[in-house]
């Protein structure tokens, strides 16, 4: 099942989405043990992050029982500020009771495997086990999601859960990324971006464009798949 939520403007998208996050895990974890959710660069994913951390019924959720991932990395040294781990951090994850085994984020470009996306790649598959309960994404103007870019070597894999990625548009240009595959195993995908400048992308995604051309089209989740946009993102969508 595919649902667009159009909300006025992305302060309102991010608090939303905060609030619905908490619901979610919360019904995830009456249903089974623990729940994982995997987190989204960019700046409407850290927004969620903040706003939940305000979010009042934030500990309706048991955070030591939540596994956090993400769904691509920027390939840069330990505590960069441009890497998603640094910025979810910051937003959320230092201020939350969760033990650091909890929190499964992919290798700087200066850690166990050195310079290597490669590695730090095929080590980020390894942790990997269950479908993701809750995976968020975010949309780039040209239709990239996670670190997944129009054309690049990335869309077109199929058998790996998680690539290096290199070259990218987008600076820094060598990320890790989960794949289309992988994302297409979690229950729910929600897809989150705002602005005009992604209007375009959007409207392709939903208009029934190939993943080939916007990624974002092929991230399809198992029990639903959740367009959260404001309107100016929802601008082109029929
Ligand atoms: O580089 C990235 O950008 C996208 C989208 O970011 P936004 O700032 O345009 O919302 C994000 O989904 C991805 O995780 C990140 O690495």
């Amino acid at each position: 099942m595919t649902q667009v939520v159009v909300h006025a403007n992305p302060d309102l998208l991010a608090a939303a989405t905060a609030a619905r996050l908490v619901t979610t895990l919360v019904d995830v974890q009456a249903e089974k043990r623990s729940a994982s959710l995997v987190l989204t660069g960019g700046r409407t994913g850290i927004a969620v992050l903040s706003h939940l951390l305000a979010e009042p019924a934030r500990d309706a959720v048991d955070w030591s029982r939540v596994d956090f991932y993400w769904g691509d990395e920027r390939f840069l040294p330990a505590g960069h500020p441009d890497r998603n781990e640094t910025q979810a951090r910051a937003a959320l994850l230092d201020h939350l009771p969760v033990h650091p085994s909890q929190v499964h984020a992919m290798e700087p470009s200066d850690g166990r495997f050195g310079d290597d996306p490669d590695r730090a790649a095929e080590a980020y598959a390894t942790q990997l086990g269950a479908p993701f309960d809750v995976l968020l994404l975010g949309v780039g103007e040209e239709g990239h999601t996670a670190s997944i870019f129009p054309e690049s070597p990335a869309v077109y894999e199929t058998e790996r859960t998680v690539v290096a990625v290199r070259d990218c548009p987008k600076p820094p240009p060598t990320r890790v990324s989960l794949t289309l595959p992988e994302i297409r195993r979690a229950g729910e995908v929600w897809l989150l971006t705002t602005g005009d400048a992604k209007a375009d992308a959007v409207g392709e995604a939903l208009g029934g464009a190939s993943e080939v051309r916007i990624p974002a089209a092929g991230a399809i989740g198992q029990r639903r798949t959740l367009w959260l946009l404001d309107k100016a993102a929802a601008a082109k969508v029929d």
